[in-house]
């Protein structure tokens, strides 16, 4: 049986006396000094948290009421439920896809699996992604969905049923389409299950010659692009290392400036935080620990990557790894002294319950909503400066939209120019060496010719971005005098105040 709850709500009203108790429960919390005792039960929830740091920013806006609440409020959600077998029996599966804001179509956001999922959860997060999307000027709407099971209790071939069905689904409450809504991995997913559901689609609609673009993240062999898979860790790496370069932020923090010796927490060690940290250690830092849910690996020399890597795949866990002490209490190491502490796992990892014993000067939310709304206070009281999530994530939905143009224009970037662009160079070569007098070596001469592959064409692209987004965030928060979160949040709510001018002006005021 499936439930279709598609619908519009404003969900201002509703909720405003439940975040006023909220916010006093923060509060209280704070001014008794009893933050040790906090639980997250304390805490405003997920989704509440999202719309009190939207209220917090809405303040330095530019747009007006009536526009505040169209963008704040959810367009759609889906909520289904359908039957799986598992040894014989019958098994209610639930899923969610919520689509935040359709100001911009398609609607975007990945698809998690995880016995963590809820509504209000996938509502939180494709809230994020309208947000996201327009800090990093990627022309979305925000989207996300989930299903509510542990993929480690299912074999490869019930998760490749489950995602699947759900596809159907969403196929049937026109939830997904390349001009609709395009999912892409996120925690427990990825480029497997985006290839379930893009031949799901297809099968679903053969007569769209887009098909392929119904989701990114997919495999190159099945449409995917190049540098998606490193894409979020990449961005995490790009950002940290342009705020890093900020001479306030170096003050504030008292830092050098550079990556190099710069050392690093990561926690959480799946795709975003294994490629966040190999870029950190390509390019000098020390990644001095890594938190995991069982045990964290920590070495003040820094940690070999690859090997831990390998060490897991090979022993499920970092337990017994030679060349690093291995904590039993894992979250413990998210206290420990490091310049750039780097949470990449789940939401709400960072409360009123450990938040005044971070000693990191400088957080980059790589996971979504990894802080909560009376913790983000805290860290920065204590001086902590925090990059926030719909900036510094932003490198994931960035490339993602490279592989949707890639789909819809049936061409591999580079294609058409990388030919010509080597033959301009080299006309251009020559004439530098008949000037300079000597003919340069192959190798020199192959370095300054070489026409730019997909890859290097995706990294520049994704580079390019987050140094724009992460500039117009300081100015904003120089600017305003507000933090970076606040200023990311601010920007973005401009930026779709504009493109809302005009749209839906037949049903709403705004
Ligand atoms: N994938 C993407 O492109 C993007 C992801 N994000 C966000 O980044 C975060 C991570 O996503 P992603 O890397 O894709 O997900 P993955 O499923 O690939 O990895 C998550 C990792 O975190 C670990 N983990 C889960 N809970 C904890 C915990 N409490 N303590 C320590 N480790 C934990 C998991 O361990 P185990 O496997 O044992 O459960 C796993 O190694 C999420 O918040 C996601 O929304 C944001 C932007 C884009
Ligand atoms: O790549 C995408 O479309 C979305 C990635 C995502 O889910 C996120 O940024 O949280």
């Amino acid at each position: 049986m499936s439930l279709f709850a598609g619908r519009l709500r404003n969900a201002i009203g509703l909720r405003s006396t439940a975040r006023r108790s909220a916010l006093s429960a923060s509060a209280r919390l704070l001014s008794t000094g009893l933050t040790d005792f906090a639980t997250e039960e304390d805490e405003p929830k997920f989704l509440k948290a999202v719309e009190m740091f939207f209220d917090r920013a809405a303040r330095y806006s530019d747009a007006s009421e009536e526009k505040l609440k169209h963008i704040k409020s959810t367009d759609s959600v889906l909520s289904v439920t359908f039957p799986m077998d598992k040894d014989g029996k019958t098994v209610m599966i639930r899923g969610y896809r919520s689509q935040h804001s359709r100001h911009r179509l398609p609607c975007k956001g990945g698809i998690r699996f995880s016995s963590e999922v809820d509504l209000q959860e996938v509502e939180a997060l494709s809230a994020l992604m309208t947000y996201k999307c327009a800090v990093v000027d990627v022309p979305f709407g925000g989207g996300k969905g989930g299903i509510m099971i542990d993929p480690k209790d299912w074999t490869e071939a019930e998760l490749e049923r489950i995602t699947r069905r759900f596809t159907l689904e969403l196929c049937q409450k026109n939830f997904i389409g390349p001009g609709v809504d395009v999912p892409a991995p996120d925690v427990g997913t990825g480029a497997r299950e985006m290839g379930w559901i893009a031949d799901t689609y297809r099968n679903f609609n053969p007569q769209d010659v887009n098909g392929n673009a119904c989701v990114t993240g997919k495999a190159l062999s099945l449409g995917g692009v190049r540098g998606r898979t490193e894409a979020t860790g990449l961005g995490v790496y790009y950002g940290i290392r342009e705020f890093l370069s900020f001479p306030e932020v170096q003050q504030k923090i008292k830092h050098h400036g550079n990556i190099e010796g710069t050392s690093v927490i990561i926690q959480g060690f799946g795709n975003v935080g294994y490629w966040a940290s190999k870029f950190f250690e390509a390019n000098g830092a020390k990644v001095i620990g890594i938190v995991e849910h069982d045990v964290a690996a920590y070495s003040k020399n820094g940690i070999n990557i690859e090997q831990l890597s390998l060490w897991r795949k090979e022993n499920g866990s970092f337990k017994g790894f030679p060349d690093a002490q291995i904590i039993d209490r894992p979250m413990s190491l998210l206290e420990g002294e490091c310049d750039v502490l780097i949470p990449a796992a789940l939401e709400r990892q960072i409360g009123l319950r450990n938040a005044h014993k971070i000693k990191a000067k400088l957080i980059g939310e790589a996971a979504n909503g990894p802080i909560t709304f009376g913790a983000d206070e805290v860290i920065r009281k204590n001086g902590t400066i925090i990059v926030p999530d719909l900036l510094l994530n932003a490198g994931g939905v960035c490339v993602s939209y490279f592989e949707w143009a890639k789909n819809l224009s049936h061409l591999r970037f580079g294609r058409m120019n990388k030919r010509w662009d080597e033959r301009s160079k080299g006309q251009l070569l020559a004439l530098v060496e008949g000037n300079a007098g000597r003919p340069l070596s192959e190798l020199e001469r192959r370095q300054l010719i070489h026409g730019a592959e997909e890859h290097e064409l995706v990294y520049s692209g994704l580079e390019d971005t987050m140094i724009v987004a992460c500039n117009e965030t300081r100015q904003t928060a120089i600017e305003k005098n507000i933090d970076y979160r606040t200023a990311a949040l601010t920007n973005s709510i401009n930026k779709i105040a504009i493109s809302l001018t005009g749209s839906g002006s037949i049903f709403t005021h705004a």
